[in-house]
C-alpha cells in the first residue's frame, strides 16, 4: 500500500480546492487593544483525563471548546465517562469505571490531536477490551511507536495496521494486564521521549488510575518541551496524585485514585503569541487579562521572547488576586512612529511557540535563529519543512537546518512580497500566517478553519483586535 510521506505532505502545491484563502487583515497602524482568551488545549485535555480517572463527579471551569478537546471527550465518553454541561458555563465530569471491562469494541478517532493520540491509549488501558485508534492522514504521519512500546511493556498486546509505529492500531487489553491487575510488583515502563514530551506525559496522567501506580524512566536524548512534563506533573500534584522524580527523567506515581475535585483552566498563553506580536509588529500595544502570575504553560516564556525583538513586556499583578495579572506587550518604533522589529539573535527551544516567532523573525530586520526544533518535525506537519516553504512563497529564503531555522531579516533578505500562505491543517501555521499578514498586504491564509484546533473564534478575535472596523462590518 502506498503511505502518504512527511515530503509529499508538505509540498507547497497543489492547493486543495476546497479549502477557501481568507484575506489576513492588514494592520492600517498600531495594533492596540484587550484579547480575552480560551483556556489552555494542553491544560484542558489533562483536566479532561484526570477528571475521568477521578473516585468521584468533578467540575471543570474554563475548558476550552476547541477540536482537540472534542475529540478528547468523544474519547473519554467512549471509554465510559460523562460530561454534563453546566448552566454556569462549567463541566461537570462523570468518571469512567477503572478497572471494569468495556462493554463492546472502542473506535477513538484522534484527529490530529497529539494529545488525544498519545494520552488516550494509556487511558484505554485501565479497561479491559479492544480499541482501535486511527486519525487524519497527517496523523498517521505522527511518531506513535514510544506509545506502543510502552504499552506493551505494561502487557497490553498491540497490532498495527497500517506503518509500524504509527496509527492505525488496535490495542487488547486483558484484565491480568499490568494497568488493571490489582497484584503484583509496581509496573514499570522506559520511554524515549526525545520525539515527543507527550510520551512521557501520556504515561504518568494515566498512571494516576492504575491500581498499583507506576515507575516510568525515559531513556534517550533530551526531551523536547520539557514545561509539558512539569505541567503534567504540576497538575498531578495539584490534584493530590503523589508523584516523586527519583532522578533526572525518572518518576514514580504511587497507587490511588485521584480525589473528586473542581479545577479550572488559566487562558491559553501559547495562543496568546499570535496576538502578543501583533503589538510587536506594528509598534502597538497589547494586553491579555488573566494572565497566570505561576504557570507551568510554556506560553509564558512569551514575556522573555518578546523583547528578543524589541518590544517591552509588562505584568501588572490583581491587586485582589495575586495569582493573576495583565500582561502588556508594547512595540518598539522608530522615530518616526513606524515599527522597529529587531532580530532576535539565537532563540532556543521554542517548541510550540516557534511558528509565532518565526512570523515575528520575518518581519525583523536584523537575523534570528530558532534552534532546538528538530522535533516539530513530528507536529501537525513538518513545521520546519512548511515554514520554510511559506517563507519562500513571501520572496525569503530561509537556511533550513535539521533542527533549526535562520532568518536573515528584511535588510538582508528585502520586503516580503504578499501571497496565499498554505496551512498544511496545523493551526499554528494559520495563526503565523495572520502575523505576517499583518504587514503584508495581499496576504492570503489557505483555510483558516484549521484553528479551530485550538481557537475556533481566531478569526473573529483576530478580526476584532487588528482592524476593528471589518469586524463591525462583517457583524451588519
Ligand atoms: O502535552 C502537551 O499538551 C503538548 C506537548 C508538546 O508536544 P511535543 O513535546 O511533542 O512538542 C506541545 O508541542 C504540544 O502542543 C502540546
Ligand atoms: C504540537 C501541537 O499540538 P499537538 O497537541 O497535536 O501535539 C501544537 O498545538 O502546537
Amino acid at each position: 500500500m502506498t503511505r502518504p510521506t512527511r515530503a509529499a505532505a508538505h509540498s507547497p502545491a497543489p492547493r486543495p480546492d476546497t479549502a477557501e484563502t481568507w484575506p489576513a487583515p492588514v494592520a492600517r497602524g498600531p495594533v492596540r487593544g484587550d484579547v480575552r482568551l480560551p483556556g489552555s488545549k494542553s491544560l484542558t485535555n489533562r483536566h479532561l483525563v484526570l477528571a475521568a480517572l477521578a473516585d468521584g463527579p468533578c467540575v471543570l471551569h474554563g475548558v476550552l471548546e476547541s477540536r482537540d478537546t472534542a475529540l478528547m471527550r468523544t474519547a473519554l465518553t467512549a471509554l465510559g465517562a460523562r460530561f454534563e454541561p453546566l448552566s454556569d458555563g462549567g463541566l461537570r465530569v462523570h468518571p469512567m469505571p477503572v478497572g471494569e471491562p468495556l462493554a463492546g469494541d472502542v473506535a477513538v478517532d484522534c484527529g490530529l490531536a497529539g494529545t488525544v493520540m498519545r494520552f488516550v491509549p494509556f487511558v484505554a488501558a485501565l479497561r479491559p477490551g479492544r480499541v482501535r485508534f486511527d486519525g487524519d492522514a497527517g496523523a498517521r504521519l505522527r511518531p506513535m511507536a514510544p506509545v506502543l512500546d510502552a504499552l506493551r511493556q505494561l502487557g497490553v498486546a498491540v497490532v498495527e495496521e497500517g506503518e509500524p509505529g504509527r496509527l492505525p492500531f488496535t490495542m487488547t487489553t486483558r484484565a491480568d494486564a499490568a494497568p488493571v491487575a490489582p497484584d503484583g510488583d509496581v509496573p514499570e515502563v522506559a520511554v524515549d521521549a526525545s520525539g515527543s514530551s507527550q510520551f512521557l506525559s501520556a504515561a504518568l496522567l494515566a498512571a494516576a488510575g492504575m491500581p498499583r501506580g507506576l515507575r516510568l524512566r525515559h531513556t534517550g536524548e533530551a526531551v523536547p518541551s520539557p514545561e509539558h512534563v512539569a505541567m503534567t506533573v504540576g497538575v498531578l500534584r495539584a490534584l493530590e496524585v503523589d508523584v516523586t522524580e527519583t532522578g533526572p527523567g525518572a518518576w514514580t506515581v504511587a497507587p490511588g485514585r485521584v480525589p473528586a475535585h473542581e479545577a479550572a483552566v488559566e487562558p491559553d498563553l501559547s495562543n496568546a503569541g499570535p496576538f502578543l506580536a501583533a503589538a510587536v509588529a506594528t509598534g502597538g500595544s497589547v494586553t491579555v487579562p488573566d494572565w497566570p502570575t505561576r504557570t507551568t504553560q510554556i506560553g509564558d516564556r512569551w514575556r522573555r521572547i518578546l523583547p528578543q525583538f524589541g518590544a517591552s513586556v509588562a505584568l501588572t499583578v490583581d491587586r485582589t488576586d495575586r495569582s493573576r495579572g495583565r500582561l502588556t506587550v508594547t512595540g518598539a518604533v522608530h522615530d518616526d512612529g513606524t515599527p522597529r522589529i529587531t532580530g532576535a539573535g539565537e532563540i532556543a527551544d521554542t517548541a510550540e511557540l516557534a511558528p509565532t516567532a518565526a512570523a515575528l523573525a520575518l518581519l525583523a530586520s536584523g537575523p534570528t535563529r530558532l534552534t532546538g526544533i528538530g522535533h516539530l518535525r513530528g507536529h501537525e506537519t513538518d513545521r520546519l519543512a512548511a515554514l520554510t516553504a511559506e517563507a519562500a512563497r513571501l520572496g525569503i529564503t530561509v537556511d533550513e537546518g535539521e533542527t533549526a531555522l535562520g532568518f536573515p531579516g528584511t535588510d538582508a533578505s528585502g520586503p516580503l512580497s504578499p501571497a496565499a500562505l498554505e496551512t498544511y491543517h496545523d493551526h499554528r501555521m494559520a495563526t503565523f500566517a495572520a502575523v505576517v499578514g499583518l504587514r503584508v498586504p495581499g496576504t492570503g491564509i489557505v483555510d483558516v478553519a484549521t484553528t479551530a484546533k485550538t481557537m475556533p473564534d481566531f478569526p473573529a478575535l483576530w478580526t476584532a483586535l487588528v482592524a476593528p472596523g471589518d469586524a463591525a462590518e462583517e457583524t451588519r
